[in-house]
């Protein structure tokens, strides 16, 4: 039996290929390369182009390989964007998702892990957030996310397939051994930007924000390594296969770290500081945003590996310290 992993070509996607392969699955690679990079596409995972929306694809997907576990990454993932393309966010998240698990009914597909997100809480929470926490999504992707939950969720009720949604809340990092990281070219995401500043890459970081009801103005965000979320969904899959109910938890490390102590920490494990200017507030954003990831320890057994800001901070910028990357 092979899993499929939609958007394996993508930063947290691939990071799941490599923990699968790793533990003996057979896996196979859905991923359109809209900003995916075939660089990181793991040589021993059968690889299909192609849109997860596409009824064609999954057909040839799921007729050449016995396909019995899907993790659905793919999707439209910056919060500032869709606010600018809210249609596009409910296209790529929502109604391509919708698509693709009706194909995979089709077939018997029994368990699917979704990437869902710390964006469908929104502005209404305290922090930290748990599972319980009402959801008011701020952004058309958090809305975007959310709507794709529901979805999954009365699908598994109708047909009886097993779901874990896992709501990540900032993914950074990068494989411990190098072999892969976050290559998307003009990713946004802080750490990225971060590094690539202190890389040369860049240069300067843009601080949105420093008038935040935070301890130094900036805003805060739970970062967990990309290498725990991975095994986290690992385990996820292992619980469904078991005969476990579905499955809806956090996942972060329950800890909060500002955009400047990220920028001053990057600059250190760089070896200078990092040239920062700081910028009006970007649209959309909440001041702070921290998991109560307790759930995923009980149900999960997942106990992170990699919890420590500098070790994240470490893998993501040996990896962007290569000129080619
Ligand atoms: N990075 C984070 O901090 C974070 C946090 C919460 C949730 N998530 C979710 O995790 C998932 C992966 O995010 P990422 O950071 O790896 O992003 P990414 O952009 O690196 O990966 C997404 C991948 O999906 C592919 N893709 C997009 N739309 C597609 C489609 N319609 N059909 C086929 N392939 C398609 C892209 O080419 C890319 O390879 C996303 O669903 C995102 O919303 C990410
Ligand atoms: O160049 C930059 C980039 C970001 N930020 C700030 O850094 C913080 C974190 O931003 P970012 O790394 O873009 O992450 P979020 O907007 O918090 O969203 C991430 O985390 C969400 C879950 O919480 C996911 O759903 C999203 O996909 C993922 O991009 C925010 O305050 C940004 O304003 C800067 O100041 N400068």
């Amino acid at each position: 039996m092979t899993i499929l992993v939609t958007g394996g070509a993508g930063y947290i996607g691939s990071h799941m290929v490599l923990e699968l392969i790793d533990h003996g699955y057979d896996v196979a690679i859905l991923d359109d390369l809209s900003t995916g990079c075939s660089a990181v596409i793991h040589k021993d995972a059968r690889f299909f182009q192609g849109d997860v929306a596409d009824e064609a694809i999954i057909d040839r997907i799921c007729q050449s390989c016995d396909i019995s576990a899907v993790f659905h990454f793919a999707g439209s993932t910056s919060l500032p964007e869709s606010i600018g393309d809210p249609l596009r966010y409910f296209q790529n998240n929502t109604e391509a998702s919708r698509a693709l698990v009706q194909n995979l009914l089709r077939y018997g597909v029994r368990h699917i892990v979704f990437s869902s997100t710390a964006a469908v809480y929104g502005a209404t929470s305290s922090a930290p957030i748990a599972e319980t926490a009402p959801c008011q999504p701020a952004s058309p992707y958090g809305w975007s996310k959310l709507f794709t939950e529901q979805m999954l969720q009365d699908a598994s009720r109708a047909s009886g397939i097993g779901i874990a949604i896992l709501r990540y809340f900032n993914v950074a990092g990068a494989d411990p051994a190098g072999r892969i990281g976050q290559s998307t070219p003009d990713a946004q995401s802080l750490i990225k930007v971060a590094c690539a500043v202190a890389a040369g890459k860049r240069d300067v970081l843009e601080i949105y924000g420093n008038d935040y009801a935070t301890p130094d103005g900036t805003c805060v965000r739970d970062y967990i390594h990309v290498s725990d979320l991975v095994i986290a969904h690992r385990l996820a899959l292992v619980a469904l296969q078991s005969g476990g109910a579905n499955i809806l938890c956090n996942l972060g490390y329950g800890k909060g770290h500002s955009v400047r102590e990220i920028a001053d920490a990057v600059g250190r494990a760089a070896g200078a500081p990092l040239p920062v200017r700081n910028q009006p507030r970007r649209a959309g954003d909440q001041a702070i945003v921290i998991s109560n990831a307790d759930l995923a320890r009980e149900r999960l057994g997942w106990t992170p590996a990699f919890d420590d800001i500098d070790v994240i901070l470490k893998t993501a910028f040996a990896w962007e310290n290569v000129p080619a990357r």
